[in-house]
């Protein structure tokens, strides 16, 4: 490319940027030409496409088959929650033996290499953890958010007003013109908050960080509500927080085609963000991710994207209030054995299996009420009094597991919760290990009835159940084994395990693209363990056999 057009390109992107008006978008605004700003587009197979309604958003221009990579990426910023600031490195995000930073004593690296590389954002925000540990109370560092928001500032400061990454943060959706009140005056004491963090004392010092109004700021706070993404590790255990303006283009679907992971922490690497179609995708489609759990039921769902996301969303699982939806169903009264969708105010739902035309009753109904309060009690909980809260989640399951199947909110999620508990309260040979592998098959069997074969969720939940049925069995009675047929024992429970990490290995080359990421290299270690103990089991079966013959 000549220097002309190179400069012509460039003058393009930078008139792009510098007239976007992101919560009012013109025909040219969401036209092809944004597609200059981003340069990742090129060669990706993707382009920047207007739809009214929800904006921008990326549309395919070639098949992309389930486990392609379709964008990959570090994102502009991120940074690790709170507890996981003394265990996980800050700039690679591996855990690691990691040493806090010796000034603030709040962020921590793996190595000098990290910390030298961090350094030039860490500057400023090292301070500013100081004075801000210093005026509070108990010492704690500030919210994910504003720790978030601060480095994008101060990155700004470094990468100048008028780089594209820059120009790429500004040009992020924001949703000032339609907060509801509610969410406008958390957004005020957000960014009291903010100023604090920055040390900003008039209109001035916050010029110098590109915001000239209350209303920029404003404009900054929903931009970083409704663009941000969760940064999570592996196995998709919630970091942190990213901002990553590329990918921050994809709509909403609960029903996705494509999924944001983060596969792989490397050492001394800042980590990478990846989007990966999880279904065939074709020319002309519309690249879609979920912003929220879609386990979980409608009237949830658009609970969520409404108070985050400012849109009601009208996709097929939105939109469908006849069919059975298996999030919020139980198991025919007649028959026992088809699902009936559960309905407001005594209407009627057909059963899947036996075809009867049938009322929910108003005590299932009413169990279902008491369940979901007790999730969000034992969700709080679970934090600070784990065992309180694992009591909780297993009464509420007894009350509705008869009736609930195990795709159904609230059973999944209160099934999801009690897995967590209880592997984090297992102790060595305490006999709990198959409590938990039965939680875990049935967790396994609700999200293979929701989620595509590779989406991600589902590939952990496999090899967490595969992982499960390699630890050490407990002695059993003759009776408790009696009792119990699942899981099984011995040779059959290796076998299981490895059927069970054989998928899992299949579905995270999906969820997670190609490689897999560090839950693919975990998954395949145990599987060679696995062989090597079935080798040793048939070759004592074979031993036994022969001496058996020789005593005849
Ligand atoms: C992360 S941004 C997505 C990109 C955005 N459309 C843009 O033009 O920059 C999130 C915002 O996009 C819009 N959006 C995303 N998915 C949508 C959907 N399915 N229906 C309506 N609006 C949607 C909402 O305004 C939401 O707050």
């Amino acid at each position: 490319m000549s220097f002309k057009e190179l400069k012509s390109k460039r003058d393009a992107r930078l008139n792009q940027a510098g007239t976007a008006q992101p919560s009012v978008l013109s025909e040219k605004e969401t036209g092809n030409d944004q597609n200059q700003l981003y340069s990742q587009l090129d060669g990706s197979g993707l382009i920047i496409k207007s739809v009214s309604g929800r904006g921008r958003g990326l549309w395919a221009t070639t098949t992309m088959k389930p486990g392609s990579k379709l964008l990959s990426l570090p994102p502009h910023i991120h940074v690790l929650s709170a507890r996981f600031l003394d265990t996980h490195c800050s700039r690679c995000t591996i855990e690691a033996e990691v040493r806090r930073c010796t000034k603030c004593l709040t962020v921590s690296y793996c190595s000098t290499d990290c910390q030298r590389e961090d350094w030039k954002l860490h500057k400023e925000e090292c301070k500013a953890i100081l004075r801000w540990k210093a005026a509070s109370p108990d010492g704690t560092p500030p919210a994910d958010s504003i720790r978030a928001i601060g480095r994008l500032l101060w990155s700004r400061k470094l990468m100048k007003a008028t780089s594209d990454w820059w120009l790429e943060v500004n040009a992020m959706q924001s949703n000032r013109d339609v907060l509801s009140l509610e969410t406008q005056e958390s957004f005020t004491h957000f960014a009291q908050s903010l100023v604090m963090y920055l040390d900003v004392n008039s209109p001035e010092g916050l010029r110098d960080f590109g915001i000239d109004s209350a209303r920029d700021l404003v404009d900054l706070m929903s931009k970083f509500a409704a663009n941000s993404f969760t940064l999570t590790s592996s196995n998709l255990s919630s970091l942190g927080v990213a901002i990553s303006p590329l990918p921050a283009l994809i709509n909403h679907s609960c029903q996705p085609n494509a999924v944001i992971v983060f596969p792989r922490a490397t050492a001394t690497k800042p980590p990478t963000l990846e989007v990966i179609a999880i279904l065939p995708i074709n020319p002309e489609d519309e690249i879609l991710a979920a912003y929220v759990d879609v386990t979980l039921p409608t009237e949830l769902r658009q609970k969520s994207l409404e108070a985050t996301y400012n849109f009601t969303c009208q996709c097929a699982v939105c939109t469908n209030t006849e069919e059975v939806d298996l999030r919020s169903s139980c198991y025919c009264p007649k028959c026992s054995e088809g699902y009936v969708r559960i309905k407001d105010r005594g209407k009627a739902s057909v059963c899947t299996k036996c075809g009867a035309a049938l009322v929910v009753s108003d005590d299932v109904k009413d169990k279902l009420r008491v369940a979901a309060e007790g999730l969000q009690k034992a969700e709080k909980l679970q934090w600070t009094e784990s065992e309180q809260a694992l009591r909780l989640t297993t009464n509420i399951l007894s009350l509705i597991t008869p009736f609930s199947p195990p795709s159904a909110h609230p059973r999944l999620a209160l099934m999801r919760l009690q897995q967590t508990l209880l592997i984090s309260e297992l102790r060595p040979h305490d006999g709990k290990i198959d409590d938990i592998i039965r939680v875990s098959a049935q967790v396994v069997s609700g999200l293979c009835d929701l989620l595509p074969l590779g989406h991600p969720i589902r590939a952990v939940a496999l090899a967490e159940f595969g992982k499960l049925l390699c630890v050490d069995e407990p002695a059993l009675s003759e009776e408790d084994q009696a009792r119990n047929s699942f899981p099984p024992r011995g040779y059959h429970r290796l076998v299981l395990a490895k059927d069970t990490l054989v998928r899992a290995n299949n579905e995270v080359q999906i969820g997670f693209g190609p490689g897999g990421g560090g839950l693919r290299d975990e998954v395949r270690a145990i599987l060679e363990n696995i062989d090597r103990e079935m080798a040793v089991y048939r070759k004592g079966v074979t031993n036994l056999r022969a001496s058996a013959t020789q005593k005849k």
